[in-house]
């Protein structure tokens, strides 16, 4: 079953202004119910401006998105927010710091809930049980901290929280915009394992925005390269499974006419040394 649909989007920012930015031009990409991309791209190439065009940020200048059979194009953000989960590369931007965990939580829960007047009381005893076996699942021992701000909590520690919001109900589609990006190595592998292990678990329809190229090839199932508002390179498969970050590289080479350049691709290779 097809879940996702983008159908030639385009979006300029300031148009007939001297700032002027094309920043979607024409991205076509299907996504079968299950699938699991990442996406790797040049300084601006337009990867988060999708992801906003996805979550209804803004409308489209031109093209559909479909999401589960259903036309989403003109659909407005919060409707959107039941259904699709965004987390971003800052631990700050998924959770409300002065509420508790576990106020967190039943905002999360019935925000893509069904009912329409959701409110704070129908969170019953038994809820409260799910949240606690959820976050023990985390292994960070925020099942004995529910009643605490989310403020006090680290960064690691928010992006976690904030990816079992996300999935606390089964998201049609989460977005992760470098969402380990910011966290210290340790952490960030730590909160990789959990978003690995989530996805595959409830089968989440993925895409994944990451300047590491060697995840952009291991983890889920496709690679996708961004360039000047394009998807510029598809690959799954066989094809994917047999190839190098070189090879991604000539390939995102071969497809953009020119050669990767994202500072942050670049700043991990100094830091790793190579
Ligand atoms: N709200 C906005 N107003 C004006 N220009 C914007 C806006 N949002 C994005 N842009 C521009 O659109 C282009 C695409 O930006 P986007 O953030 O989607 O790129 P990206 O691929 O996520 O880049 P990076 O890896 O550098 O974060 C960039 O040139 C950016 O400056």
């Amino acid at each position: 079953m097809e879940m996702l649909e983008l159908n030639n989007l385009h979006k300029t920012f300031n148009p007939g202004t001297v700032n002027e930015k094309v920043a979607l031009n024409g991205v076509s990409l299907h996504m079968e119910a299950g699938d699991f991309a990442t996406i790797v791209g040049s300084n601006g190439a337009g990867k988060s401006t999708m992801f906003n065009a996805i979550t209804g940020g803004f409308i489209a200048d031109e093209g559909s998105i479909v999401l589960g059979g259903q036309d989403i194009t003109f659909a407005p953000e919060y409707e959107r927010s039941k259904v699709i989960g965004h987390l971003f590369q800052d631990p700050l931007k998924g959770t409300a710091p002065n509420m508790t965990i576990e106020e967190n939580l039943a905002l999360a829960y019935l925000r893509a809930g069904t009912a329409p007047h959701a409110i704070f009381s129908r969170i019953s005893r038994k809820d409260k049980e799910l949240f606690r076996e959820k976050l023990a699942l985390l292994n960070m021992g925020l099942e004995d901290r529910m009643k605490q701000p989310v403020g006090l909590l680290s960064g690691g520690q928010r992006q976690a929280l904030t990816l079992l919001m996300a999935t606390l109900v089964t998201p049609k589609l989460l977005l992760l915009d470098e969402h380990t990006a910011a966290l210290d190595p340790a952490t960030a592998e730590k909160v990789l394992e959990l978003t690995k292990s989530i996805v595959a678990e409830k089968k989440i329809t993925c895409l994944m925005v990451t300047h590491n190229m060697h995840q952009a090839l291991e983890l889920g199932n496709r690679t996708l390269m961004m360039d000047g508002g394009r998807i510029v390179f598809d690959v799954k498969g066989e094809e994917r499974s047999k190839m190098t970050v070189d090879d991604l590289l000539e390939k995102f080479r071969e497809n953009a006419g020119k050669a990767l350049d994202n500072d942050r691709i670049l700043l991990s290779k100094v830091e790793a040394g190579n």
